[in-house]
C-alpha cells in the first residue's frame, strides 16, 4: 500500500507540489498524467526518498519512507531509461542487484523471473549495452519480480517503445497487479494509462486536479477531462 498525505514540497520559493493525497492499494495500478514540470516526478522522489516533503508523509505500508529507511526494500523503481550495468549481461546484472539487497538468487529463479517478463533466452547471455529499450525493461521488471516487490514506481515506462513493446509491458504489468503489487506510474501515454490504471490522477501546477476512476472511462473522455482540465479546452473526434 502506497500512501501520499498532504505531500507539499518547495524548491526555494517555488512550490511545486501541494497537499498531495491520494493512495494505490495492493492490486492497483495508479497513473499520474499530468503537464510538464506538473510535479509528478516529484513525486515519485519522495517516496524514494530521494527528496524530503516540506510537510506531509509518503507512506509505504503505513511506514513513512523518510523516517524508515527498510520501507524502501518493499519497492522497485523503473526510471525512463533502465541502465543498470551495461558490460553485463541480464543474468549477471539481476545477480549483482541482488547481491545488492543482499538476495540469494539461483539462476533457476533468475531464469524463472526472466520466462515471466518474455525476455528471450537468446538474449539473455548478451551484453545490456546491446538490449532495447524495452529488453533492459524486461530486466528491471524481472528484478521487482525476484524481490517481489509490494511496491513499484514506474517514471514514463513506455516513452519510446513500439506498439508491441508496449503491448507486452502493459501485459508484465498486469500480471504484477495480480500478483499483488501497489504500482504508481507517470506517463504521458493516453493509451497506456487508460488500459491499465484502476485509477488516474490529473495534476497540474502541482496539484492533484482530479482522480478519476478509469474503468467508467473511455479513452476519448480521459483525453477530453485532461484537456479541459490542463487547457480548457477538449478534443472532438470525428467518426471515421
Ligand atoms: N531539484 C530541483 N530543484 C529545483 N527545481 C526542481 C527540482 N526538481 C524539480 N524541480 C521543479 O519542480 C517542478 C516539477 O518538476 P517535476 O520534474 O516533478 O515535473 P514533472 O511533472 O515530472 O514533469 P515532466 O513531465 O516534464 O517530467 C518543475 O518546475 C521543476 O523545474
Amino acid at each position: 500500500m502506497l500512501e501520499a498525505i498532504n505531500l507539499s514540497k518547495s524548491f526555494s520559493d517555488k512550490q511545486v507540489l501541494d497537499n498531495l493525497n491520494f493512495t494505490v492499494a495492493p492490486g492497483e495500478i495508479m497513473c499520474l498524467l499530468g503537464a510538464n514540470g506538473a510535479g509528478k516526478s516529484t513525486t515519485l522522489n519522495l517516496f524514494l526518498n530521494f527528496l524530503h516533503p516540506d510537510s506531509g508523509q509518503a507512506l509505504i505500508d503505513g511506514a513513512d519512507v523518510h523516517s524508515n529507511n527498510s520501507s524502501k526494500d518493499k519497492l522497485v523503481y523503473l526510471p525512463e531509461q533502465v541502465n543498470l550495468y551495461q558490460e553485463f549481461n541480464a543474468i549477471d546484472n539481476l545477480k549483482y542487484l541482488a547481491s545488492l539487497s543482499d538476495l540469494q538468487v539461483s539462476d533457476e529463479q533468475i531464469n524463472a523471473a526472466l520466462d515471466e517478463t518474455g525476455l528471450e533466452q537468446s538474449a539473455r547471455k548478451h551484453s545490456l549495452k546491446s538490449y532495447s529499450k524495452g529488453m533492459r525493461q524486461k530486466v528491471g521488471i524481472a528484478f521487482a519480480i525476484i524481490r517481489q516487490a509490494k511496491v513499484l514506481l514506474l517514471d514514463e515506462p513506455t516513452s519510446g517503445l513500439d506498439p508491441s513493446a508496449t503491448r507486452e509491458f502493459i501485459k508484465i504489468i498486469e500480471q504484477l497487479a495480480n500478483k499483488g503489487a501497489a504500482i504508481l506510474m507517470v506517463t504521458h501515454d493516453f493509451y497506456c494509462a487508460h488500459t491499465l490504471a484502476n485509477k488516474i490522477g490529473i495534476m497540474d501546477k502541482g496539484q492533484l486536479l482530479t482522480l478519476l476512476d478509469n474503468k467508467q472511462l473511455s479513452i476519448n473522455t480521459l483525453e477530453n477531462k485532461y484537456h479541459e482540465l490542463i487547457s480548457g479546452t477538449s478534443v472532438v473526434r470525428k467518426a471515421s
